[in-house]
């Protein structure tokens, strides 16, 4: 995949993401797509995992679980699978979607080098 392909695909910094952990939750959609052994690893407070691998057990129940008008941040490690993950809520008619840019290896080194990065 090129990366014009993402190029559509709204983002959001980490330094944004963390304003917006830090001023709380409220009307904000958190989902992680990272496998669990990454999550083990790092995470961040309020994602919901859905591992990408696991696409179709998860993926009929998104329009149940999720709100697809509000606003919903989609993290992984580096923005590539949020990416995907982002386009496909996209046509499925969710209307503000971010991908986290750089994903949580960006977050570790610009935001908490604290956590662990892998
Ligand atoms: O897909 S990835 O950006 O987490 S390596």
């Amino acid at each position: 995949m090129s990366h014009s392909y993402f190029s559509e695909v709204p983002e959001i910094a980490v330094e944004t993401l963390e304003a917006q952990l830090k001023s709380g939750l409220q009307g904000l959609q958190f989902i992680d797509v990272r496998e669990a052994q990454e999550v083990a690893i790092a995470s961040l407070p309020g994602f919901e995992n859905l591992p990408l691998s696991e696409f179709a057990e998860w993926s009929d129940q998104i329009p149940l679980r999720f709100d697809p008008h509000q606003e919903t941040m989609v993290l992984c490690h580096h923005g590539l699978r949020s990416a995907q993950m982002c386009q496909w809520l996209m046509r499925q008619g969710f209307t503000d979607v971010k991908n986290v840019a750089g994903g949580i290896d960006a977050y570790t080194r610009k935001v908490d080098p604290t956590l662990p990065r892998y």
